[in-house]
């Protein structure tokens, strides 16, 4: 596609990207000195008379509604072979999907960024539009003087409310779509964009779209230490029946907004979904990590092979069973996680898959340890993580004294992933750690042998 010098009276920069219909340009508005973004429908569309006036139907909604939380059109024309294009505002920050590509958001970013866009669809909703399209990459970033500003764009597939319970044709994208959008004919009303408001806030949170509806696992258990309030407001309006969704785009933000307020927010994201691509390079690395790993003297359960894994820095060695230790993340870990105090500490995960650590949907097989600061170690107890944990209800507890270790583990025996966890103190004064086994065969005696093969090194 060649690059055209001008739309009228705008200078064309560069390409911005094209999607299924459409090609989009920067541009330079010189009277007004200002960059702009145009949009021109595609040749092989132009002749389609139906895909024709949905555009001008897109440029059309944008200008009325002219709003902050939208993409703004400034004008609207047509080329001498008759295809059409809109001057929009140039979102000169990407989207979401750019964010959310490198990893789950802080949680603060993620409300934000959530209230704006269920703002925008907000404005829509009250224009008497449906977007039916609402997903990362169709929500834009731009700069502003007060910081960085959500701009709902691509109303492409958008419906008028009237119409849309009329006949609709399929249309949407897998992944945030509701369930009734995928059928032919089926009437949809906004609550079909109030499930993919559900769907992109699942996704910033955890870092990934949610399955396919039915959506069963809640995003607390891949993000533990969400709000309650959170968790029960994103699996409401991935209800597969519309019926159990917050009623409209509004409705949906004045709760995101209630939860915003919440004192006391965790803000950073969990230390062990940040570094996906590292863990990745770990594995790759695995041959090279054996040195780390040496077959553990300890008495083994039967059939249950243990190693020795060492963690990056040298602090400590644990025993955990061979056939888990496929993933190995060995650099550390944030004790501010489980709300305790100090900075970066020792601390490993092994795992068969540390990318679904915590995911009760699929679960791994893993442990993870870590050494707890020392102002923490005097007090810390298991009292201290049992919020953190991801399992609903009271652990069994239970006292270990084993001559190197004292301290506490808990077993949540109805937990789905098996979960065990255990706070620890060297008997001779040398640190503290704590620790998590999850196995979801929940095979007795595991986290035991875990403890018995730990020490620290130095
Ligand atoms: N106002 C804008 N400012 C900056 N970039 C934009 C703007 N509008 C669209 N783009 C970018 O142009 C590209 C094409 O956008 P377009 O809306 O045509 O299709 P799409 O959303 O990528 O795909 P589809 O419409 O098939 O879902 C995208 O990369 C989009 O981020």
């Amino acid at each position: 596609m060649a690059q055209p010098d001008t739309f009228g009276r705008y200078r064309v920069i560069r390409h911005l990207g094209s999607g299924a219909f459409a090609t989009v340009w920067l541009a330079h508005d010189d009277r007004l000195d200002t960059p702009v973004a145009i949009k021109v429908l595609a040749e092989n569309w132009a002749r389609r008379m139906d895909v024709h006036q949905r555009f001008m139907e897109e440029a059309r909604i944008l200008r009325q509604t002219d709003s902050n939380w939208l993409v703004r059109v400034h004008d609207l024309d047509v080329l001498p072979d008759e295809r059409p294009y809109m001057v929009m505002t140039y979102a000169d920050q990407g989207s979401v999907a750019d964010l959310v590509a490198k990893g789950p958001l802080p949680l603060d970013e993620a409300l934000r960024l959530l209230t704006e866009i269920g703002q925008g669809v907000t404005v829509l909703h009250r224009h008497g539009t449906i977007h039916r399209d609402i997903k990362p990459s169709n929500v834009l970033l731009q700069s502003s003087p007060v910081g960085q500003r959500v701009l709902v764009a691509d109303l492409g597939f958008a419906k008028s409310i009237d119409q849309a319970s009329a006949f609709t044709a399929a249309a949407g994208t897998p992944g945030y779509m509701s369930p009734e959008q995928s059928v032919p004919g089926g009437d949809i009303d906004v609550r079909a964009d109030v499930y993919s408001l559900g769907a992109v806030a699942y996704e910033l949170i955890t870092g990934r779209p949610p399955p396919a509806p039915p959506v069963r696992t809640p995003p607390g258990r891949i993000r533990p230490g969400l709000p309650p309030a959170l968790d029960e407001l994103i699996m409401s309006a991935l209800s597969a029946d519309r019926v159990n969704r917050p009623a409209d785009a509004q409705a949906f933000t004045d709760r995101v907004r209630a939860i915003r307020m919440t004192p006391g927010l965790p803000t950073s994201v969990p230390w062990w979904m940040r570094h996906r691509p590292k863990w990745v390079r770990a594995v790759a690395a695995g041959a090279a990590a054996a040195t780390l790993l040496f077959t553990s003297g300890a008495a083994a359960l039967p059939g249950l092979r243990f190693i020795d894994v060492r963690d990056g820095s040298g602090t400590f060695a644990a025993a955990v069973p061979h056939a888990w230790a496929r993933q190995q993340h060995l650099n550390g870990w944030e004790p501010r996680e489980l709300g305790m105090l100090g900075g970066k500490q020792a601390g490993i995960l092994v795992a068969t898959d540390i990318g679904r650590w915590r995911d009760d949907g699929d679960p791994s097989y893993g442990v993870f340890a870590g050494v707890l600061p020392p102002r923490e170690e005097e007090r810390a107890g298991l009292d201290d993580v049992v919020d953190s944990v991801p399992c609903p209800g009271e652990p069994v507890r239970r006292r270990v004294d084993d001559g190197r270790w004292t301290g506490e583990v808990g077993e949540w025996p109805g937990c789905p992933a098996g979960f065990g966890a255990a706070v620890l103190h060297a008997e001779d004064g040398g640190g503290s750690l704590y620790l998590e086994v999850r196995q979801p065969d929940g095979r007795p005696g595991v986290i035991d042998q875990v403890i018995a093969g730990t020490r620290l090194l130095r």
